[in-house]
């Protein structure tokens, strides 16, 4: 179905991709469409129909994006509205806001918080508006989620003054585990479960304590970087390490290093995507994939102790909901908690994982961010 005046339309633009949806004022999807693997090998798929093309940059990912919406009849000029995901919207903002001139300064001022990130966000919203100046636009944020993290885990053991900097932790992919907390139940056919550790692993990779609902812990801190090894990024690193790199290379190098030429990428010798690592078959790609699961567990270790326990876990993600071999490394790794993976419904996507005597549910989720966008625009609509 072609779009229709009175459409939102929600651009969810990640580190590697850039997803998007539209949706009717009842939230009823029409199209769904993700530019991947860009600067890579990249494609379009929308509503399913896949075709590969170059993808140099986030900037001719957005223009490939608009131009297949409009060849479906969907024009930016007739939507009702439009709903950008924010990676990092700092202290100021965390619930979802409308673009104005205020907020859109907000978010450019944490550019350098989120370099993956920000800056392709501010790309779409500043693009949808050369094309159509009056439509209404709105952002929500991948930090809001963890608002409800304790003072005790948002905190660096650092001076006050540093912290009423903003320097602290914020947390990251929020939407997805938002709407993985709506879906799971939705999916599972049971209640939330009370202890649940959520992996959200695409190119940015995190994982999440959930506890009754809420985030009460999470890996990713101050920025996107943090935590697990990343396709591009490091994720946890020494900061005297980073010290040091940044008297050999200077700042701007060092955040280029740690944020694009670091971890799946500089562990396998050039490879960031998941899925092409596993097909590698070199001593490199598969120490990269070791790494990223022993990693991925340490951090969890931590996180179920946040929590005193777990009682499910929930994969989401471009890996998380696409990688069996990476989901069945960490399950295994996990077989201490009595963790017992069904190896044909792992192979088969799910969306339950666990065998019938496992003592934890496994589970995958469609990481959902757009319906979650799409939600926070429609009320901030009717709230106006
Ligand atoms: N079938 C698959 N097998 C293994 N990995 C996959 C598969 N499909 C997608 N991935 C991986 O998911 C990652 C991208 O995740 P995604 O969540 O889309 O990224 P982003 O962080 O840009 O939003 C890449 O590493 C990609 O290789
Ligand atoms: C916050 C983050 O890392 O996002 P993505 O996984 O989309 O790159
Ligand atoms: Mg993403």
């Amino acid at each position: 179905m072609a779009g229709a005046a009175g459409d939102i339309l929600v651009l969810n633009a990640g580190s590697s991709s850039i997803k998007f949806a539209l949706f009717d004022g009842a939230l009823g999807e029409r199209h769904r469409g993700i530019a991947a693997g860009i600067g890579g090998d990249a494609r379009l798929v929308i509503d399913g129909r896949a075709r590969t093309l170059a993808l140099p940059d986030h900037r001719a990912a957005l223009t490939a994006v608009l131009e297949a919406l409009a060849a479906l009849g969907v024009q930016v000029k007739r939507l009702r509205a439009a709903g950008h995901r924010v990676v990092h919207g700092g202290a100021a903002l965390t619930r979802p806001v409308r673009i104005t001139a205020e907020t859109l300064a907000a978010i450019r001022a944490c550019v350098p918080l989120a370099p993956l990130h920000n800056p392709h966000n501010l790309a779409a919203i500043e693009a949808l508006a050369e094309i159509a100046p009056g439509l209404p636009q709105f952002a929500s944020f991948d930090t809001a989620f963890h608002a409800s993290n304790p003072e005790v885990a948002v905190r660096y053991a650092i001076p006050r003054a540093e912290e009423a900097r903003g320097i602290r932790r914020y947390g990251f992919h929020g939407l997805s585990y938002s709407s993985l907390v709506a879906r799971l139940p939705e999916i599972s056919g049971a209640p939330l479960p009370r202890r649940l550790l959520a992996f959200h692993l695409g190119n940015g990779a995190s994982a999440c304590a959930i506890l009754e609902g809420r985030s009460v812990a999470t890996t990713m801190g101050y920025s996107p970087l943090d935590g697990l090894p990343m396709g591009t990024r490091a994720g946890s690193i020494d900061a005297t390490a980073v010290l040091r790199m940044v008297e050999i290379h200077g700042l701007e190098r060092t955040q280029a290093i740690l944020n694009h030429d670091s971890g799946l990428k500089a562990l396998s010798g050039g490879i960031s995507d998941m899925r092409k690592l596993l097909a590698a078959g070199t001593p490199e790609a598969a120490f990269a994939v070791e790494h990223f699961c022993y990693w991925t567990l340490r951090h969890a270790g931590s996180l179920i102790m946040a929590m005193g326990g777990v009682d499910a876990v929930a994969f989401t993600g471009g890996i998380g909901e696409n990688a069996a071999p990476i989901r069945a490394c960490i399950a295994a790794g996990m077989t201490w908690l009595g963790a017992r993976l069904d190896a044909a419904a792992n192979a088969a996507g799910g969306p339950r994982l666990h065998a019938p005597d496992s003592a934890i549910g496994l589970w995958v989720v469609p990481a959902e961010e757009e319906r979650v966008i799409a939600a926070d625009a429609l009320a901030l609509l009717g709230a106006g």
